[in-house]
């Protein structure tokens, strides 16, 4: 007999109990089951290549998934989910079969995970472990995408030795971002050689993604560094409302969306002939991770025409400062009263547009993050900034350059952690994340 509110078959046939269920590779909607939380809930839904986020509290409103396989890895035009859990690695170990063999571990768990199942399918011992960490059992799927890159690090180490055969493979922009003005760095929170990139709509969904791919890749990877982000700082599909930062502002409205694939193609995904010597990465990306301390009891001090001023749209409604509604295209010509422009030159809406910074575009995939508060009692806040780009070298380090030394709104920012990775295509049904590098393609 099986039936979701029954209990678990064991694969003999017999009914097993909750402790059995808990030693097999039980699927958490079977979990779901178990608790009586409702099997309607465990339904996907896809449309267009993309599911819809269970954006209500409507119960039959199926919970978003999203398939681990496909031709780009999900998680970059996926709509932003709500939370975060971002994980950089090093690679500990030397062997590259090793690294290979973590890789395919990874994709494995990872599409079972974003299923909504256990991590692993494998039966243990009562006496060993637990194949799953646990703590998302009875859980649905909560729109979980992982998202994989790989570091600079990854290809040669600090003396510039091959680590592992792939050196002559490194895509050209993977390097170690410059530094720029009024950078802050902490070591301890920036680079790695691999990323995990954990979203889902539910916190434990995403914890429970990293803590279970950093235990499988025990002995092979050491966790660097990690953030936790918990409310989206963009909309990356025209189905979204845009959500606001910690400056409350309205951020995300002239981000690049799913639904605009021509410029995914120009501004987003790695083409073939790109790099001539990574071939590989065409279909994957670039992800660029700046961790942005905001000064917000110093911004909650600033008076809201100097915080419009900085930005260059209005806090309420999002509508450049030059007028319209949310969605208007911003008009750096227009003037005011005294003749000056009405949108500063100087804000950050006129410094990261794409007509100063020669067309460029780039999906930003950000998160509010806070981590408790310093000995002043100020909160340590700010923007998990995620931007996923075809070349950081014309579509990023450029506009942060010029962000950096300009921007009004540099005086209450200071970037505390970096990294850049590239993001591999997605794996086909049954392969892994960075099978086009290791396999050679
Ligand atoms: C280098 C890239 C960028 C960094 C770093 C960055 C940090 C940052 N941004 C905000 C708040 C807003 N940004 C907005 C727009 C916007 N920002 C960037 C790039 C970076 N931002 C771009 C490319 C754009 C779009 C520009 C355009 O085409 O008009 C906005 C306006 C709303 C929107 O369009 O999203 C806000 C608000 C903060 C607080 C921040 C660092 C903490
Ligand atoms: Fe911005």
């Amino acid at each position: 007999m099986t039936s979701e509110s029954d209990g678990v078959t064991t694969e003999s046939g017999e009914e097993a109990g909750p402790r059995d269920a808990r030693r097999s590779g039980t699927s958490r909607r079977r979990m779901l089951g178990l608790t009586g939380a409702g099997a309607a809930l465990g339904v996907a839904g896809f449309a267009g290549g993309f599911a819809t986020r269970a954006a209500t509290a409507d119960d039959t409103t199926p919970p978003a998934k999203y398939p681990f396989f496909g031709a780009h890895q999900a998680g970059i035009a996926t709509p932003a989910q709500d939370r975060l859990h971002f994980a950089a690695f090093d690679v500990t170990t030397t062997d590259r079969q090793e690294l290979v063999t973590l890789l395919r571990a990874w994709s494995m768990a990872a599409a079972r995970m974003t299923a909504g199942e256990s991590a692993s399918a494998e039966e243990t011992s009562y006496d060993a472990p637990p194949a799953d960490t646990g703590e998302a059992d009875g859980l649905p799927a909560s729109g979980l995408t992982i998202t994989i890159g790989f570091g600079p690090g990854l290809f040669r180490d600090a003396s510039g030795k091959d680590r592992f055969g792939i050196a002559a493979r490194a895509p050209k922009a993977l390097r170690t971002l410059p530094h720029f003005p009024g950078d802050n760095l902490d070591a301890a929170r920036s680079g790695g050689d691999l990323c995990i990139q954990a979203c889902a709509d539910d916190p434990q969904v995403a914890v429970h993604a990293v803590r279970n791919l950093a235990r499988i890749g025990f002995g092979t990877v050491a966790l660097r560094w990690s953030q936790l982000g918990f409310g989206r700082t963009s909309s990356t599909s025209t189905s979204q409302a845009t959500p606001r930062n910690l400056f409350g502002f309205k951020d995300g409205t002239a981000n690049l969306k799913a639904e605009d694939p021509d410029l995914l193609d120009k501004h987003v995904w790695v083409a073939r002939g790109d790099d001539s010597g990574a071939e590989w990465l065409a279909g994957g990306s670039y992800l660029v991770a700046r961790r942005i301390n905001m000064q917000i009891e110093t911004w909650d001090r600033t008076s809201l025409r100097e915080q419009e001023t900085n930005i260059g749209r209005d806090r309420a409604n999002g509508a450049p400062l030059s007028g319209g509604t949310e969605f208007s295209a911003v008009d750096f010509a227009m003037k005011g009263r005294g003749g000056t422009p009405i949108i500063d030159p100087r804000s950050h809406v006129r410094l990261a547009h794409p007509s100063t910074n020669g067309g460029v575009q780039m999906l930003r995939r950000g998160y509010n993050f806070t981590d408790g508060s310093n000995a002043l009692g100020r909160i340590d806040a700010g923007l998990f900034f995620i931007a996923f780009v075809r070349n950081p070298d014309t579509h990023y380090i450029p506009m942060q350059t010029r962000l950096a030394s300009q921007d009004r709104l540099q005086e209450y920012l200071q970037h505390t952690g970096s990294g850049l990775f590239a993001v591999p295509p997605g794996a086909d049904e049954g392969s892994y994340v960075g099978a086009s590098l290791f396999e050679g393609r």
